[in-house]
């Protein structure tokens, strides 16, 4: 059976001057695979400048990679393929704040995936708009709401209603949670993995943040420099004393913080 996302070979470089061909090529991935499964939560650990987001920017279809392949369900992605991609695949960015578009109301821009990605009629485009706003713990009446009037919580719930209004099967979130309150991140994690119960989404997620790496994620990719240099089952990773590299890494945070729960169903608390 084919998993659910397949990277083969994946790799992205890039030239210091765009389209001097004698200028030297940087190289911000150098080629990797791995594979996600349905439900999975995937979490992308490593320094800055480690290759993370291009890699997260590949995959959510916001940038192309230089070599390799992507299959979804066995099936290959075409960069171009916006339909194909944006029902199956969508992208939370980090900046909240700045990835909402302050004159538009919120229904609106939860309606313009639909509008540009689905056949919905504008009764089925409501409806959907109203389920997702209540999916992610909002209000109806915040459809007539503008972002400024929104709390920073409220507007990373809205992107994650954007993200999930198409009832795509992965959902990449690049740093998303970084700019939040702990109290506020530990609730937006509750609300992702409850949509990964109900909808049975998988998530990519792109972390600084070795605790909630050892709370949430299944399995963890590490990149050192462009380079993947682990790839496996949260525990396994973590567990490997031979790494010392990817021990530094995600053992550094956690002396003071939480002890790994391996019940996956038990939430972070505020
Ligand atoms: N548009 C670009 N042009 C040239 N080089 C780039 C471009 N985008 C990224 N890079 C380079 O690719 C490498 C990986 O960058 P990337 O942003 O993916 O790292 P990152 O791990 O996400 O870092 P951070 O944690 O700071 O976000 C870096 O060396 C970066 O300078």
């Amino acid at each position: 059976m084919s998993h659910l996302l397949e990277v083969r070979n994946l790799g992205k470089t890039y030239r210091s001057r765009k389209g001097w061909p004698w200028t030297p090529k940087s190289v911000a991935i150098e080629p990797l695979s791995f594979t996600l499964e349905a439900g999975e939560i995937l979490a992308v650990m490593g320094e800055t400048g480690s290759g993370k987001s291009t890699l997260a920017q590949i995959i959510g279809g916001v940038d192309t990679a230089t070599s390799g392949e992507i299959l979804l369900n066995g099936q290959k992605l075409h960069s171009n393929n916006y339909p194909q991609l944006c029902n199956n695949i969508r992208m939370i960015f980090q900046d909240s704040e700045n990835s909402l578009n302050a004159h538009l109301n919120i229904g609106k821009q939860l309606e313009e995936p639909l509008l540009f990605n689905t056949q919905l009629t504008a009764a089925e485009r409501q409806e959907r708009v109203n389920l997702t706003l209540q999916r992610v713990g909002m209000l109806r009446e915040h459809w007539e709401f503008y972002p400024h009037m929104l709390s920073s919580g409220q507007k990373q719930r809205v992107c994650i209603a954007r993200a999930i209004i198409l009832e795509p099967q992965i959902v990449v979130a690049d740093e998303a949670l970084v700019a939040l309150d702990p109290s506020i991140r530990a609730q937006i994690i509750n609300l992702m993995l409850d949509l990964q119960k109900d909808m049975g989404i998988s998530y990519i997620l792109v972390t600084h943040s070795p605790q909630i790496v050892k709370h949430i994620a299944d399995k963890i990719l590490i990149l050192y420099r462009g380079k993947m240099i682990a790839f496996d089952k949260t525990d396994i990773v973590l567990e490997d004393t031979q790494q010392t590299y990817v021990q530094q890494l995600l053992h550094e945070h956690l002396k003071q913080n939480i002890q790994y729960n391996s019940d996956r169903s038990a939430k972070i608390a505020d």
